[in-house]
């Protein structure tokens, strides 16, 4: 099965919640709410991808050291299977808006568990409520 690569991240707001998005209308697992990120291109080291897609996608910006490795998900979709390190950051500048349609959403560590995320995240979730 091919194995796609995707970088994400869990953007931590002074307060200790965490930035979710939801997967817009007509993207694959639509509705469903994820760390920001998106597909590393060849060339590219997962920091830099991060730091493109958050451009991208939320119009902040961020540095590779401010990218903490946290984790990874590791999970098998029905027609890829994904690998996904997570990463914290804590700093970035300007303020995160849904470039791409999505909605965003603050949440705190505990309450995480009550959206809809994709399958490949329920461990990561809890591992991240562990840490926070
Ligand atoms: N960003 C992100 N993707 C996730 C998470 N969990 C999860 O299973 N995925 C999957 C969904 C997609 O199959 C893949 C990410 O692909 P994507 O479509 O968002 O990639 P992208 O942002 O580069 O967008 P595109 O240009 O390919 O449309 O990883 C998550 O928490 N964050
Ligand atoms: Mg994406």
């Amino acid at each position: 099965m091919r194995t796609v690569l995707v970088a994400a991240v869990a953007l931590i707001d002074p307060d200790g919640r965490v930035l979710m998005a939801q997967r817009p209308e007509g993207k694959s697992m639509a509705g469903l709410w994820e760390f920001p990120g998106g597909k590393i291109e060849p060339g590219e080291t997962p920091e830099v991808a991060l730091i493109r897609e958050l451009q991208e996608e939320l119009g902040i910006d961020t540095w590779a050291s401010c990218l903490a490795p946290l984790t990874f998900a590791s999970h098998s979709y029905d027609d890829f299977h994904l690998l996904m390190p997570l990463f914290a950051c804590r700093k970035w500048q300007g303020i995160p808006q849904g470039r791409e349609g999505q909605a965003l959403k603050w949440v705190r560590s505990d309450a995480m568990k009550d959206l809809p995320m994709p399958a490949a995240d329920v461990p990561l979730v809890a591992h991240l409520r562990d840490w926070l």
